[in-house]
């Protein structure tokens, strides 16, 4: 697949787009016109820099206004053409997207739009160039990459055909079935923009809130399938609008949108496997296989020397055993049933307590990781003792590690046995496992975070959802493998909040019985983190609950919701530095969070960190 990106993708100057776009592995650019406008070089040494970079200008985008108007306006129209052509000539770039009319039409009769696309067709070929014609969801009379067909169908003129945009036509809802029956010659060109599924005007949408490929609600799997089976063979470009993008950093951003590039071809290649690959020219290239990771293999806490033993009386609190230390690494090991802390002490500056890195059980750990390398994912190097069991690494875009382990046959990974009191899981301890992580993003990233989770991780978004805190409401986005497996939550603060700890995260563990796990921890001089009556008398008239039960809960300080299914008993400890625990019970296949819960919790939060309780 030939890949291409749109400048207004990305921050910063024309020379810098360029770069950032190479330096990702981009085959191509569409050139934004704005941002050559505003850019300092002559047309010749942007095409230098485009050879020497190694990629190719695929477009010169966007021409507007053009068709449906008076025969004086048509007239100004084709000399601002000629000018574009004759530019496109310098910079050497063989095809301009055309929008369609917005603005200046005066006139729904297809057949005035398709005389002046074929006298544009004319000037257009006399310049050795082409237009791709492209219907805006918002066009004055051609918002329809159908009614686009029928009119390129009309005009009948070699060097007029279509850009097919993913946004126009799936934002609209119309059906891309019939992307096959366009001539494959015909598609000059293929812009692939993912959204949000919002309820707003389109052209807000569009322009504000395009996400890349896997970031947001559209199937594009199976608008590429048809795309597929037209016989395309063209670049498939990004042009992702995005006031988040605008702003960060370039090469960074480029290099999430090749991974959601990566991504898509995977897509791709299980949409022609499931519905048929008749008519496909294009070679898309699937990713290794990987199933979705079956647990935790481990959570890693990195924190300063003096903030370690917080940590340890916790996880004490909690009911973990002391593993001891690792014969050769400056961890120690925590464990609990299926659940394993590893702290870091090799770093006596890491300032609070954090999670520095998750480990995922997976069958094949190479596939996994040579998964992650195809999406640009970057590997962590990881010293590894004689006779270590290795763990492949990689960062995650919130800088976090991410590793792929394996279950023994044993029940525990084979890592565990270099630890120095090697635990054994006990079948009858309260904490089973790694109920959930949630994991503060920052503003720039949350998008990647989320593509990262999809395509690395094989872990499935579902719908996110905003909670009130104190402080302002927070984003949270629920990533999962089938059966909750695994569960990873992204949450983001408002961008002013950044310094604040509501940004904290915390490791979720599951036990079969949160009463006893309550009680022994508070046996054990647990902090508990303090609820207020209101709550429990909110939850009374929800719920009706048993008076006994109510009591039991408002003592332990535990919270409770319920589903359709069953019922969820969580606790939450203080927070130490950037993390904190929670132990949940899911009692009949509760799958929830307890997201009624989650604002009263932000709240007794911030009213602790506030010192008034
Ligand atoms: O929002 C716009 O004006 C605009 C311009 C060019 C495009 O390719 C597009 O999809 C939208
Ligand atoms: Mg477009």
């Amino acid at each position: 697949m030939k890949t291409s990106i749109a400048t207004v993708c990305l921050s910063g100057t024309l020379d810098e787009k360029l770069r950032a776009s190479a330096a990702a592995g981009f085959d191509g650019v569409e050139i934004f016109e704005p941002d050559f406008v505003s850019s300092p070089l002559p047309p010749r040494d942007v095409a230098a820099l485009a050879v020497d970079l190694g990629i190719t200008l695929d477009l010169y985008q966007p021409f507007r206004d053009f068709e449906g108007v008076s025969e004086e306006k048509l007239r100004h129209n084709l000399r601002r053409a000629r000018a574009k052509f004759d530019l496109m000539n310098r910079l050497g770039i063989d095809t301009m997207l055309l929008c369609s009319n917005v603005g200046t039409a005066v006139s729904s009769d297809d057949a005035l739009a398709v005389d002046q696309l074929r006298r544009l067709g004319d000037v257009a070929a006399d310049n050795g160039v082409r237009v791709a014609y492209e219907a805006l969801a918002w066009g004055r009379f051609v918002a329809d990459y159908e009614h686009a067909a029928r009119i390129v169908r009309s005009v009948d003129h070699p060097a007029v055909g279509h850009c097919l945009d993913s946004f126009h036509i799936l934002s609209r809802g119309w059906d891309p079935v019939a992307i096959e029956t366009i001539p494959a010659d015909k598609i000059f060109f293929v812009q692939m923009a993912d959204a949000p599924g919002l309820t707003m005007d389109l052209l807000s949408w569009s322009r504000h809130h395009r996400v890349f490929p896997g970031e947001g609600a559209f199937d594009l799997a199976d608008f590429m399938g048809h795309l597929l089976r037209s016989g395309y063979d063209g670049p498939v470009s990004l042009e992702i609008f995005n006031d988040t993008f605008r702003r960060t950093d370039p090469f960074r951003t480029a290099i999430d949108a090749m991974r959601s590039l990566e991504w898509l071809q995977e897509l791709a290649s299980e949409a022609l496997d499931r519905d048929g690959s008749e008519g496909a020219h294009m070679r898309v290239e699937p990713l290794p296989e990987m199933d979705p990771p079956v647990g935790f293999n481990f959570v890693e806490i990195r924190a300063e020397d003096g903030q370690r033993d917080r940590v340890r009386t916790t996880l004490y609190q909690l009911g973990f055993d002391d593993g001891g230390s690792h014969r050769t690494k400056p961890v120690e090991l925590w464990a609990q049933g299926g659940a394993r802390v590893v702290i870091n002490n090799g770093d006596a500056t890491a300032g609070a307590p954090a999670v520095a890195a998750l480990g995922f059980d997976v069958a094949d750990t190479h596939a996994a990781a040579e998964r992650a390398a195809r999406l640009l994912a970057p590997p962590v190097p990881r010293e590894e003792g004689a006779g270590d069991e290795p763990l492949l690494g990689v960062r995650a875009p919130d800088s976090s590690e991410v590793f792929f382990g394996r279950i023994g046959a044993a029940g525990v990974p084979a890592w565990v046995a270099e630890f120095e009191n090697a635990p054994v899981p006990a079948a009858d301890s309260l904490v089973t496992r790694v109920d959930h992580v949630n994991l503060a993003q920052s503003w720039e990233y949350f998008d990647a975070a989320v593509l990262f989770c999809t395509s690395v991780l094989g872990l499935d978004p579902q719908p996110s959802l905003d909670v009130a805190a104190p402080t302002g409401l927070v984003r949270s986005q629920v990533m999962s493998a089938p059966g909750g497996a695994v569960r990873l939550v992204l949450n983001l603060a408002p961008a002013e909040n950044v310094a604040n700890p509501v940004q904290a995260q915390h490791v979720a563990f599951a036990s079969t019985d949160a009463v006893a796990a309550a009680k022994r921890a508070r046996q054990r001089g647990l902090s508990f983190l303090p609820i207020g009556d209101n709550y429990y008398d909110d939850l009374d008239s929800r719920f009706d609950l048993d008076p006994a039960f109510l009591e039991q809960l408002r003592e332990l300080q535990l919270m409770y919701d319920r589903d359709e299914r069953g019922e969820f008993l969580h606790f939450y400890t203080e927070s130490l530095g950037s993390v904190f625990f929670e132990i949940v019970e899911r009692r009949r296949g509760y799958a929830g969070y307890g997201a009624t819960n989650a604002p009263v919790r932000l709240a007794a939060q911030h009213t602790r960190r506030a010192g008034l309780s």
